[in-house]
């Protein structure tokens, strides 16, 4: 059978045919590009995002069978050359251009239809539609070329007809395909206006107006069963009956973020910007020496690149040198090759790059942590109260995500793809055409099978994490809960819910493990398969003299190279996302503003006495509830104010606003005249010193702990202080005395040594002003007295305020006031208020809510049930004596104090006081507390 391109050309179609032969090469060149670069559009454009959630195209399947179908034409082009190859002993049947076009065709549209026929969910589809619109170019294109450098004349032959048929039938199937496609996007544009039309005139019959944009039926309608939009998301959030981890749940928040904010950048390289920020702490701006290592380390990653074609090279001269192909010494090659082998072992260029690169990291990872640990250290109260201090932890180690992201695209992307191109281009200049197509070829189905098997693996690997979690949240819990465990007798079955849990995450890790090694079985397969490709090749050139057996031993030594950075690839893209969403947690931080902020150019806080005004002082946490309505009130210098209220009245956040640790939402609060938004933060907690009702203390010595509010306090200083918090001779009975370590939060000292050592901190700042949490915890007499007289030395001359918890605190305060609901009801001294018709604080005492002991819900003193059932009572430890209470109650109630029978107080064992059993041990003169006026 003649061939009509086996002949020698034509003088004037000379040209022609060498535009044949480069549009052989270029159209699936060109296919793939324009279908890399558009894919990517799409991505980095969120298109693909949106259309997951939007309809698929109704001709999808039908699309890709068509395409499927232009695909099986190029093989059928192919198979007819390999007939011809068998049956005529002819090889190579065809020109190289022709049979390397047929085969990157089918190649890349191939690749195209795994796309689109494996896509879950909508796909994007214009990648796919501009690389068919361009073979509907480009076919009639080379079959004019065909025709135009043909050298027969006369009749059509066989392949002729063969390849016309296969050329029209796939032109035919590229048609339809584009046909179909426009068809449905308009099918799917008129459903749509059909589904507004119908919308709009619902909407008018229902009375809304209703100007949302519908996608279709599904979600139109939010009735009863009906799903709303946001359950599109399912696949994100919990489902209601699986309990979710912390690791889970942190997992599907940072997702959330992501993608909320990939939605509102719009696009990803908008996205990626964001990530500026970090760019001073990856990047060592001042440091020129990191910088000029970081340029060094690129230099050895080329280095390294060449050194990857080097050694197979020289693997080849050596054979050719021995084999007596070359004219070389094999002794030098040998030598040359053991120094190649040397520089890119880790003893050489590996070591290298570490040692520039080892600083460059650590400055990174450092400067990230420092400025993100700084950063949360300097949001303000809302920020904190509003997240888990584990995922502030969390985040902040994200840092590390950052490095390590940029460390697998710098260090192990960019250089996988300057391998995989030098590759192709070295291959194809050794061995010729077919053999870099063969590697580009072996790469493309690699990664494709690869990242198929991680995403199937995904869901099985989340549930085997899962399990690590559930087995380390049993082995914590038996752990840490030890003493119930034992005490109600249950270590049988925490062993026995141990044991399950262990089970459950073998048997998930074990599916995990078989799953990947099926996975890397498949890839080995692919691999071996481009090898032996690849191989025959080369043999066959070698029987045919076209080049020297040392060659083969090149691709063998070649090949086995470009196997562990293909296989590193395959799982690139699942690290990078994981590592972005580690970094979208920082991210999130480190663009979080302070709502505290310090005024620039803020002057100090001149301190002239400490009066402090609060004016119409509004506040709300969540700018939707308002906790503190139109707050008034003025504290003299030196003035105690106590504040009295139910729970959650809003006494503490009258001196959270204080303290600003919240910023006031309307009015202001002055001090001396100066409103504290106006004066510099730091000089304004300068002069505040906090007790805290239950303060923290670091792990540390107590000495340590106590010079925490003054750093540069002496050993003699701290004594003092501690002296004067009654606390000093009791640390000295400690076996360590000052260097005793508290432990964690303070739990080695009792509740009453962690509050004096907390008044002992706040004394050695000498603030000008006091805020008093006062604690109620029952503690003994002699304790309590001692905490007193603490307080009473913290207080002294200074402007005090104090959520009260004791009576006699309230009591001896110059103003008391009474907070309820976020208002002031009432305010004045003890004196003026108990008198006051229809007061809240007489009522408070006549109704007897203060007399009542701390513990008791609804008994009276006498044991008969409270008149105020069910209201909200202040949480007053009543501390005075029995006569005390009575003559107060004698006021209140304008009776002599014997003659009041029912509501008096005997001076019993009864819990009168909080103290139950203790009261008999005070003294009978009211001078329970050492600051405390007679009454
Ligand atoms: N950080 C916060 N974020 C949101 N709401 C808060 C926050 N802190 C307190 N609240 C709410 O503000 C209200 C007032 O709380 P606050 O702590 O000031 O009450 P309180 O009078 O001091 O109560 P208690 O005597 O029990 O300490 C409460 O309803 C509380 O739930």
């Amino acid at each position: 059978m003649a061939d009509p391109y086996d002949a020698d050309t034509p003088e004037e179609s000379a040209t022609l045919r060498h535009l044949l032969t480069s549009l052989h090469y270029a159209y699936p060149a060109a296919v793939f590009i324009y279908y890399t670069i558009s894919s990517t559009i799409a991505v980095c454009t969120l298109q693909t995002r949106s259309t997951t959630e939007s309809k698929d195209h109704p001709r999808r399947r039908f699309i890709s069978w068509l395409l499927m179908l232009g695909i099986l034409s190029y093989f059928a082009q192919l198979g007819y050359l390999l007939f011809v190859a068998i049956s005529e002993e002819k090889f190579p049947p065809a020109e190289q251009d022709v049979i390397i076009g047929l085969l990157s065709c089918a190649l890349v549209f191939g690749v195209q239809f795994a796309g689109l026929w494996e896509a879950e969910k909508a796909v994007v589809l214009w990648p796919y539609m501009g690389s068919v619109g361009m073979g509907m170019l480009f076919e009639p294109i080379l079959v004019w070329l065909s025709w135009k450098t043909r050298v027969e004349t006369g009749v059509l032959g066989f392949r002729e007809i063969f390849d016309l048929s296969a050329a029209g039938a796939r032109w035919a199937a590229f048609g339809l395909v584009l046909m179909f496609y426009f068809e449905g996007v308009w099918n799917v544009r008129r459903e749509k206006a059909t589904d507004m039309e119908r919308q709009g005139l619902l909407n008018k019959t229902n009375g809304h107006v209703n100007g949302v944009e519908s996608d279709g039926e599904e979600g139109s309608q939010n009735g009863y069963g009906a799903t709303s939009d946001s359950s599109t998301d399912a696949s994100q959030s919990p489902t209601t009956d699986a309990v979710e981890s912390p690791w889970e749940r942190r997992e599907r928040q940072a997702n959330e973020a992501m993608e909320k904010r990939l939605k509102e950048k719009g696009n990803w390289v908008t996205y990626a910007k964001s990530f500026l920020v970090f760019f001073p702490y990856v990047w060592p701006v001042n440091h020129r020496s990191l910088q000029i290592r970081v340029v060094l380390v690129g230099v050895c990653l080329l280095a390294m690149n060449a050194i990857n074609v080097l050694i197979p090279r020289q693997m080849g001269i050596i054979m050719d040198s021995l084999a007596g192909d070359v004219d070389r010494n094999p002794w030098t090659e040998v030598m040359i090759f053991a120094g190649l082998k040397l520089v890119a072992s880790e003893a050489g260029l590996s070591l290298l790059r570490q040692w520039l690169w080892i600083p460059v990291e650590y400055y990174s990872f450092d400067a990230m942590s420092t400025a993100a640990y700084s950063h949360v250290l300097n949001l303000s109260s809302d920020f904190h109260d509003s997240k888990s201090s584990s995922d502030i932890m969390m985040a902040i180690q994200s840092g590390q995500s950052i490095s390590n992201m940029l460390e697998s695209i710098c260090f192990q992307a960019v250089p996988m793809l300057i391998d995989m191109t030098v590759a192709f281009i070295y291959l194809s200049y050794t061995f010729g055409p077919y053999e870099g197509f063969i590697t580009i070829a072996t790469a493309a189905v690699f990664l494709y099978i690869a990242t198929r098997m991680i995403s199937k693996l995904k869901s099985a690997r989340r549930g085997e994490v899962s399990a690590w979690f559930k087995e380390h949240y049993v082995r914590q819990a038996g752990i840490q809960g030890w003493s119930t465990v034992t005490c109600f007798n249950q270590v049988g079955h925490e062993e026995a819910r141990y044991s399950e849990a262990v089970k459950d995450r073998v048997a998930k890790s074990q599916k995990v493990y078989f799953g990947y090694v099926v996975a890397y079985a498949f890839q080995f397969l692919v691999l071996l398969s481009g090898l032996l490709a690849g191989a025959f090749l080369a043999v066959y050139q070698i029987t045919h003299g076209q080049v020297t057996a040392g060659k083969f031993i090149m691709l063998l030594t070649y090949w086995a190279q470009l196997v562990a950075p293909l296989t590193f690839f395959a799982g690139l893209g699942k690290t990078i996302s994981k590592d972005l969403i580690h970094a979208e947690q920082l991210l999130e931080i480190m663009q979080t503003k302070p709502t505290i902020e310090n005024k620039e150019g803020a002057p100090p806080l001149h301190f002239t006495g400490g009066r402090v005004k609060f004016e119409d002082v509004c506040f709300s946490y969540d700018k939707k509830k308002e906790i503190l309505k139109n707050i008034d009130f003025e504290a003299t210098p030196g003035m105690t104010v106590a504040f009295v209220g139910a729970t959650g009245a809003g006494k503490s956040t009258i001196l959270k606003l204080l303290d600003r640790f919240y910023d006031v939402t309307k009015g202001s609060i002055t001090i001396d005249g100066q409103d504290i938004r106006d004066v510099d933060l730091f000089s304004l907690r300068g002069q505040i010193g906090i007790v805290p009702q239950a303060p923290i203390l670091f792990d540390d010595t107590i000495m340590n702990n106590v010079r925490y509010a003054k750093l540069s306090a002496t050993d003699d200083e701290v004594y003092e202080a501690c002296k004067a918090a009654s606390i000093h001779d009791q640390i000295m009975g400690f076996s360590e005395g000052y260097n005793t370590r508290v432990g964690e939060r303070g739990v080695k000292l009792s509740g009453g040594e962690l509050q004096r050592v907390a008044i002992a901190r706040a004394i050695l700042k000498r603030p000008a002003i006091v805020l008093l949490d006062e604690a109620t915890s029952a503690v003994d007499t002699e304790t309590e007295q001692k905490i007193q007289e603490a307080l009473r030395t913290l207080c002294q001359g200074r402007t005090t305020f104090i959520v009260a918890h004791r009576l006699s605190t309230i009591m001896n305060a110059d103003r008391i006031i009474v907070v309820g609901g976020g208002e002031i009801v009432e305010q004045g001294s003890h004196e003026e208020l108990i008198l006051q018709e229809d007061g809240k604080y007489a009522e408070l005492w006549s109704k007897q809510i203060f007399v009542k002991p701390k513990d008791s819900k609804d008994s009276t003193t006498d044991g008969t049930k409270s008149p105020v059932k069910g209201r909200k009572a202040p949480n007053i430890v009543n501390d005075l004596t029995a006569e005390a209470t009575n003559s107060v109650l004698a006021k209140v109630t304008n009776k002599p104090a014997q003659t009041n029978g029912d509501t008096t107080m005997k001076d019993s064992n009864s819990a009168v006081n909080g103290y139950a059993g203790l009261e008999n041990t005070k003294p009978a003169n009211g001078t329970v507390n050492g600051h405390k006026k007679e009454v």
